[in-house]
């Protein structure tokens, strides 16, 4: 991806190192909004599309997953670049499945992330973005978390991005698939984090 700020001379070049469409669509969606737009240059996204890497994920904290993730991109790109790692985190298993909420989805799906929660008290959950940025190879990635609070629910609402129809953002009585991309894109973890990094970025 690569960014341009306007009402300023200094422009930036970032990639967004993502293999997930969904992502990429809600972060040009949210930088496209608010006072400054960052403007993404959606030719230059196309040719970077080839940039999209599928690399294992290390094991551990989300903020160890998400240094080590910007790590190994910016050292595969040779520069700059953003990575995101996104967690779904539920109360009573003590922030668990978290960043290997991916494996869950895809082993399990809608239903088992309800059943896994079967007789515990709480279906409290969080929704927790982490954006890193790194502006180089030899640089340590600096992070930006984003948290929306929510509950897990049977699934309502289209299947379209991973486990939105079973988080259901706290004080809205909609899941996450339930809400417009308007909705989603101002209550969203991935909102929260992306705001957090856009100031960052605006004041370099
Ligand atoms: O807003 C969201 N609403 C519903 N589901 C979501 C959301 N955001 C990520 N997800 C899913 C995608 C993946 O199953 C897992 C995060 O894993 P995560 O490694 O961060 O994403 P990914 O591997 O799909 O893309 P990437 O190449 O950026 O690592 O949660
Ligand atoms: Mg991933």
């Amino acid at each position: 991806m690569k960014v341009q700020k306007q009402n300023k001379h200094l422009s930036i070049n970032l990639v967004f190192v993502t293999g997930n469409a969904n992502k990429l669509r809600e972060v040009q969606y949210i930088l496209s909004q608010g006072q400054r737009p960052i403007q993404i240059d959606s030719h230059d996204l196309d040719s970077k599309l080839a940039f999209i890497f599928h690399f294992p994920e290390i094991q551990g904290t989300t903020q160890e997953v998400a240094r080590a993730k910007c790590q190994r991109a910016a050292e595969l790109l040779g520069g700059p670049c953003i990575t995101e790692d996104t967690a779904l985190c539920f109360k009573a298993l003590n922030g668990l499945p978290g960043p290997y909420i991916k494996y869950f989805m895809k082993s399990i799906g809608h239903d088992g992330l309800n059943s896994m929660l079967d007789g515990f008290p709480t279906k409290e959950a969080w929704a927790l973005c982490t954006f890193a940025y790194s502006s180089g190879p030899d640089a340590e990635p600096i992070l930006f978390e984003g948290r929306t609070e929510g509950m897990i629910v049977p699934a309502r609402g289209p299947a379209t991005f991973g486990w939105d129809p079973v988080f259901q953002a706290e004080d809205t009585g909609k899941t996450y698939a339930e809400m417009t991309n308007e909705e989603k894109n101002f209550i969203s973890h991935r909102y929260r984090a992306l705001d957090k990094l856009r100031n960052y970025l605006e004041s370099l």
